[in-house]
């Protein structure tokens, strides 16, 4: 997308082969990039969450295993450089996918290929991914234009969780591609950012690439969603996701289970923007066999900002002595909450049948 009408997208190959990428920590305060030159980096990238989203982690691991080819070639090299980024965030399902597709292109080849090759395809994974949010956008924004129609002359507004834009992926985002399309096509679209705490990345960086696009939104803490839904000011919820079971269940950014339940509770229409790439057809109890991300406590008992005086700045929030150890980075949303999944090849239920026609092919 574009940021002060330059155009960008989360990582890119710089001409010395390693991978640049947008270091979200220091957004929307500073536009900071980081250059990724060996596995260790991008395992630090991960990790530390300088870059994020479940789409944008599967891109990116792929470029991980390309530099790994140009240290290590060999199939010890290759499967390490996998186990290492696997085990850098255990939710999104986009890194397993992404790095078993990657093991799959390499093994079969001879050592001496393994680099180029790994270069190419980390390179046509991440032009999918800017094609498939694309394509999903244009299926989600056929929801947002139908409800124009119904309400002509009425602003449209739709809350989302977290940050599912395109700072989550390589470009367009998910949750956000059908906003973008809508708004670039003149529907006047507003939008209710969950700051969504601890993190905040609906405040730090869903504000700050609407913002960047002009499109309309309001930051609200994240207990306001209710509130604003019970007093019809609501008219449909979009939120990403980091990995759907076979059975339709979301697994989501912590406090998505919440949302969901409100939307339930006041008729708004929850919709999970959900590429392929974020399937997991292995399983289908979510809440018994996602593994949920346990985070720093310090994420909850302190908050980082910008200083009047121009720096960034952290402070704590809680006593010294206050526990902070549980910290679950995502939840998961009953897929009888989910009024449908939005993905590239159209609107699917969140229901085992539904999703088993239409992506039984996904591997
Ligand atoms: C395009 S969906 C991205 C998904 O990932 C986020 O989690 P994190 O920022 O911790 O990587 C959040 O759950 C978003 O919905």
């Amino acid at each position: 997308m574009k940021v002060q009408g330059q155009a960008w997208r989360t990582v890119w190959l710089n001409p010395d082969h390693s991978v640049g990428v947008i270091d979200q920590r220091f957004l929307p305060h500073e536009l900071k990039t980081a250059c990724l030159r060996e596995v260790a980096d991008v395992e630090q990238a991960i990790r530390e969450m300088w870059i994020r989203g479940a789409p944008l982690i599967g891109v990116v691991a792929a470029y991980g295993m390309a530099v790994a080819m140009r240290q290590d070639s060999s199939d010890a090299g290759l499967f390490s450089a996998k186990k290492t980024l696997l085990a850098t965030r255990p939710t999104a399902v986009n890194l397993r996918w992404a790095l078993s597709r990657m093991l799959t292109g390499l093994l079969p080849l001879p050592r001496e290929q393994r680099a180029d090759a790994a270069y190419a395809l980390a390179a046509q994974m991440a032009d999918e991914d800017v094609a498939i949010n694309q394509q999903l956008g244009q299926h989600g924004l056929a929801l947002i234009r139908t409800l124009a129609q119904q309400r002509p002359g009425q602003r449209i507004n739709i809350l989302t969780h977290c940050n599912a834009g395109w700072l989550a992926t390589v470009d367009w985002g998910t949750a956000t591609s059908p906003i973008y399309q809508a708004f670039n096509e003149g529907i006047d679209v507003h939008v209710w950012v969950d700051e969504t705490r601890p993190r905040n990345q609906g405040a730090s960086l869903t504000a700050w690439e609407l913002g960047q696009h002009g499109v309309p939104h309001t930051l609200i803490v994240d207990n306001a969603g209710g509130h604003l839904m019970q007093h019809g000011l609501v008219d449909m919820c979009i939120v990403g996701t980091d990995r759907v079971t076979a059975r339709g269940d979301v697994c989501n950014k912590i406090g998505t289970y919440l949302k969901a339940l409100a939307a339930f509770d006041n008729q708004v229409p929850f919709y999970v923007a959900m590429p392929s790439s974020t399937l997991d057809l292995t399983v289908h109890d979510g809440l018994r066999e996602i593994p949920i991300e346990n985070r720093e406590g310090e994420e909850i008992s302190h908050l980082s900002g910008w200083h009047a005086d121009g720096y960034l700045s952290t402070v704590r929030i809680c006593p010294s002595n206050t526990a902070t150890s549980t910290n679950p980075g995502f939840d998961v949303t009953p897929a009888r909450l989910v009024t449908a999944l939005i993905t590239e090849r159209g609107l699917c239920a969140a229901h085992p049948q539904a999703i088993q026609a239409m992506f039984a092919s996904v591997g």
